[in-house]
């Protein structure tokens, strides 16, 4: 299987200190990865690693067989997708929300005089459909619902029929609803063949959805595991991640967790 992502050995180094510190980690085609780690553990760096937007201070990163530092990054970032927050924060609230999606064959946000042809007004379209959006597309960006709001930058970060879609906490802010609506069509994404590598950062295990292969969890910077997810989203992995004592269930592809209860050390579920 080819590979999409090889960081070798990657440090970043911000502010004196390592943000990120010697990382290795490989992502190959048709994987769908979580990555989880408490704030601060470096998972956004990580992404912006991962989409070309930052270099590594040492170490080597490799996205889609190409070599950060060597690569005109122009031509490499159309075949990422990415949604965060970061980026969101670019929209404009007046932008109609199939321009929202338009405007990423043009890597731009907010429309000015590009023209597009009828056959990316309907691939929009059939994004923001997928989504659930199909009645909003003429809305303005910014009456839509934070729920409403995410799967537009997903269907945005789609557009360009990207072979890798990395998604940073998608889910933050969502209601239940939200969530549960987010994580089905995040499903049907990772269980379809045609679907870009996925890489979605995440707080809670309950936002992983079904069919996602394997997990990173990241500490400090480093790997505190990484590989399918049943190795690793075990008690012991995630209580070392999170730094607090915690009991994992695992039923009909979906996890949670919580803070065991006291005198269950020794007898952690998964
Ligand atoms: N430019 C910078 N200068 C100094 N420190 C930075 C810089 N950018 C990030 N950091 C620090 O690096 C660490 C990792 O940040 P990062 O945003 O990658 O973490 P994260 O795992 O995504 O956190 P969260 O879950 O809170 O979003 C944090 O302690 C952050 O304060």
């Amino acid at each position: 299987m080819a590979s999409v992502l090889q960081l070798d050995d990657v440090t970043v180094r911000r502010g004196g200190r390592d943000i990120v510190s010697h990382l290795t980690w490989e992502v190959a085609d048709g994987e769908r990865w979580v990555v989880l780690g408490r704030n601060g553990a470096g998972k956004t760096t990580l992404v912006q690693l991962a989409a070309a937007r930052l270099h590594p201070t040492t170490g080597t990163v490799d996205v889609l067989e190409e070599r950060l530092g060597k690569v005109d990054i122009f031509e490499l970032r159309p075949r990422i997708g990415l949604a965060s927050a970061a980026l969101a924060e670019h929209i404009p609230a007046d932008e109609s929300v199939l321009d929202v999606v338009l405007t990423a064959s043009y890597g731009v946000t907010g429309r000015w005089r590009e023209t597009y042809e009828d056959l990316d007004s309907e691939r929009a379209e059939a994004l923001l459909a997928a989504f659930g959006m199909a009645s909003m597309t003429q809305r303005t960006y910014g009456t839509l619902s934070e729920g409403e709001r995410k799967r537009t930058q997903i269907a945005r970060a789609l557009m360009t029929d990207p072979e890798l879609l990395l998604l940073d906490e998608p889910a933050a802010g969502l209601d239940l609803g939200g969530r549960e609506e987010l994580v089905a069509a995040l499903a049907e994404l990772a269980a379809d063949d045609r679907s870009p590598v996925l890489v979605v950062v995440t707080h809670h295990v309950e936002e992983i959805p079904p069919h996602f292969t394997h997990a990173l969890l990241l500490r400090d910077g480093g790997v505190q595991a990484a590989g399918p997810l049943e190795e690793v989203l075990t008690a012991e992995h995630l209580s070392a991640t999170f730094g607090v004592d915690l009991e994992v269930a695992h039923s009909d592809g979906r996890w949670s967790a919580r803070a065991a209860a006291a005198g269950s050390r020794g007898r952690r579920s998964a």
